[in-house]
């Protein structure tokens, strides 16, 4: 395997790049628009120049490793991928759409994989005729930092292609944790209640949003607290996790009111500069 293409360029796609990038892989990093590109190149470049000020990376070897990254517009550019690592929004209409086009696009050999949170990767498969070498490889936030993927077998996902991601996710300095194919796999089945019951205590008045946070923070050492872990997450991607987990699995997961008003109000978290904290000021 030699080129890797990630479709997507915000804050997972832009760090599923580098970490591919840094591995020694050819990139072409694609989204909707080149000023999207742009802005995830910008955050990766500003991750790697922090490293070298941090002297755990040298100068040229920061410039060999953004040499391997190309942009893309355009999901013709699949065609010259080995595997392909979709990381666009958490919805299911978009992804099947991607995954139906690559499976036209992409040479017989590619692997299709998603980032997805949540969705079931038998039934993005399924938008493919390739059902076999389509599979979840779900990186956590954020990329560079985090060491579990969670990889997640379709219903057809053949062992060569689970093996093949398997080394790829070490080859990337991550450790890979097999898990079934259902609603939030492992991670976000136990995370996301945690971060939704937290919601509610604050939509009750329960505590302040600081409160909420010290309490998990000092009183279960977690490092951030789940609001601004939400926030970090991005408070769209948390209602469309927790609305997978809904549908799927009963009414303990409904998503919080308060979720819903702030995503209606554009509040999505750090990335649009208001969630529970205002990122602004
Ligand atoms: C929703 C899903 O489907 C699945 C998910 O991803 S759920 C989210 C999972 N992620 C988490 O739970 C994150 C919890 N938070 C943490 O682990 C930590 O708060 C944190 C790693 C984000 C920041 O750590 P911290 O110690 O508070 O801050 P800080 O000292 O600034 O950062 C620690 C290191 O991470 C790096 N780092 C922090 N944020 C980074 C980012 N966005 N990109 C790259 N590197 C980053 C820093 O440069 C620093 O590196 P060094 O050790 O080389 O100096
Ligand atoms: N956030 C997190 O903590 C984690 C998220 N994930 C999953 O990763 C995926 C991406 O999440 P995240 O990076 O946070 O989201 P972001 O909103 O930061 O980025 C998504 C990017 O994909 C672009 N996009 C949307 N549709 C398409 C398309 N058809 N083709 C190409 N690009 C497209 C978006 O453009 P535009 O802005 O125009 O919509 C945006 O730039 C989701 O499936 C999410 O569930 C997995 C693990 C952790």
């Amino acid at each position: 395997m030699k080129t890797i293409m990630v479709i997507g360029s915000g804050q997972m796609g832009g760090g599923i790049a580098q970490v591919a990038a840094q591995a020694g892989y050819s990139v072409i990093l694609n989204d909707i628009k080149e000023e999207f590109v742009n802005r995830g190149l910008s955050i990766i470049e500003k991750n790697l120049r922090r490293n070298v000020e941090k002297g755990k990376l040298n100068g040229p070897d920061m410039e060999i490793i953004l040499g391997r990254i190309t942009k893309s517009v355009s999901l013709q550019d699949a065609a010259l991928a080995d595997l392909v690592i979709e990381a666009a929004v958490e919805n299911m209409k978009v992804k099947a759409q991607i995954f139906s086009q690559l499976d036209v696009i992409c040479p017989e050999h590619t692997i299709l994989s998603t980032n997805t949170s949540s969705l079931p990767i038998t039934e993005i498969a399924a938008s493919t005729k390739r059902p076999e070498k389509v599979i979840g490889m779900h990186f956590m936030n954020p990329v560079p930092v985090m060491k579990l993927v969670e990889i997640i077998r379709g219903l057809a996902t053949s062992d060569e292609v689970y093996k093949t991601i398997e080394e790829l996710s070490l080859e990337m300095g991550k450790i890979p944790v097999e898990v079934n194919d259902a609603p939030g796999f492992i991670s976000n089945r136990v995370l996301i209640p945690m971060i939704n019951e937290a919601i509610y205590t604050l939509y009750e008045g329960i505590a302040t949003v600081e409160a909420i946070d010290n309490v998990m923070k000092l009183g279960m050492n977690h490092p951030m607290g789940p609001l601004a872990l939400a926030d970090l997450i991005g408070l769209d991607t948390v209602l469309s996790i927790c609305e997978v987990l809904h549908e799927g699995l009963g009414d303990k997961y409904r998503p919080c009111p308060l979720l819903r008003k702030y995503v209606k109000a554009g509040w999505y978290g750090k990335k649009s500069g208001r969630g529970f904290y205002n990122y602004n000021s």
